[in-house]
């Protein structure tokens, strides 16, 4: 079954002038997922948040939120987080939130519950100016809740942040996405990205150079290590290996052992199993997991 796509994008450009802030993109975002837009400083990210709000126009390309045209009704049932709001310092961190929430028409329940959810509501009666900027943080996420919305969009969530702030940051979008919310961020941490987003787009000079689950975008870059025995004629492995068509990639390493990536679907054991049926028996066979780094440098090296 194809999920729901929450927010679709399709061919996006913005220039600014000579600046090709963002090339033709498409992505599309499931209803339910964490979805991190990965990529270096200046690589479009914000930009492309900023189409998708309708704060910025889009040189070309189309923006679909619940699969419809962006409106007024759609826009309510999305709180973003573009950059970090500017408080009143000397009022408290509930009367900061009355304020946005009557901007919104949001009601006294709404408040307490954003208060709650964000951690602070024994905190909300302390004026702004003695949280630190975790807490400040909290609350612009507080902010971006009022009107319950069902899709959060954040840019760089936990930029700036000590290790605890980010730390809470990220267990605050994890419990969000529990709740069934869809989370849309902006991110250049790749480790930001693995522990909280269950899908990824990763840009670079304004274009999405890969997208889709984090964990198909890992386990297509498993590498399987492996060795027959001493007895076995050089060669014999490779030859045998580059004859599966599940298996790709084969790198001949030092005493005779070999590397390779599977077609998605496949494991080691598929691997294993072939090459017995051969009458070839393995003496050493390892999973190499890579990290969303390896495959991100991987990718912004190949472009
Ligand atoms: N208002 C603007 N005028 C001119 N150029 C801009 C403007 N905003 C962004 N750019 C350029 O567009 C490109 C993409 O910028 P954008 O801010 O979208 O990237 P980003 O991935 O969000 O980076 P960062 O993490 O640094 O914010 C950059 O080259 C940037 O310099």
């Amino acid at each position: 079954m194809v999920a729901e796509s929450v927010l679709e994008l399709q061919q996006l450009s913005k220039r600014y002038g000579r600046t090709k802030a963002v090339q033709d993109l498409t992505l599309s975002v499931p209803r339910g997922s964490v979805y991190g837009l990965l990529g270096p400083n200046g690589s479009g990210k914000t930009t492309t948040l900023g189409i998708a709000l309708g704060v910025l126009h889009a040189t070309a390309g189309t923006v679909r939120w619940f699969g419809q045209a962006p409106s007024a009704t759609a826009r309510r049932r999305i709180g973003a987080l573009l950059e970090t709001p500017n408080f009143f310092p000397y009022l408290s961190a509930r009367q900061n939130l009355q304020i946005a929430a009557d901007i919104k028409g949001a009601d006294e329940a709404a408040i307490q519950a954003a208060l709650q959810t964000v951690e602070l509501a024994n905190r909300q009666h302390e004026p702004v100016r003695g949280f630190s900027l975790g807490m400040k943080q909290r609350l612009a996420l507080a902010s971006a809740l009022l009107g319950q919305p069902e899709v959060l969009v954040l840019d760089e969530p936990t930029n700036g942040l000590d290790p605890t702030g980010i730390a809470d940051v990220r267990a605050l979008i994890q419990r969000l996405a529990a709740q069934g919310k869809t989370i849309i961020l902006a991110s250049h941490l790749l480790d930001e990205v693995q522990k909280v987003c269950t899908h990824v787009g990763v840009m670079h000079q304004g274009q999405l150079r890969a997208a889709g689950a984090v964990s198909a975008i890992l386990a297509a870059t498993d590498r399987v290590h492996l060795r027959l025995g001493a007895e076995a004629a050089p060669g014999v492995l490779a030859q045998a290996l580059a004859a599966l068509p599940f298996v790709h990639d084969v790198q001949t390493l030092a005493n005779g052992a070999c590397s390779l990536a599977l077609a998605s679907g496949h494991s080691a054991a598929d691997v294993n199993r072939a090459l017995f049926a051969q009458g070839l028996a393995l003496a050493h066979l390892s999973t190499e997991q890579r990290s969303l780094e390896a495959e991100f440098l991987q990718i912004i090296q190949k472009s």
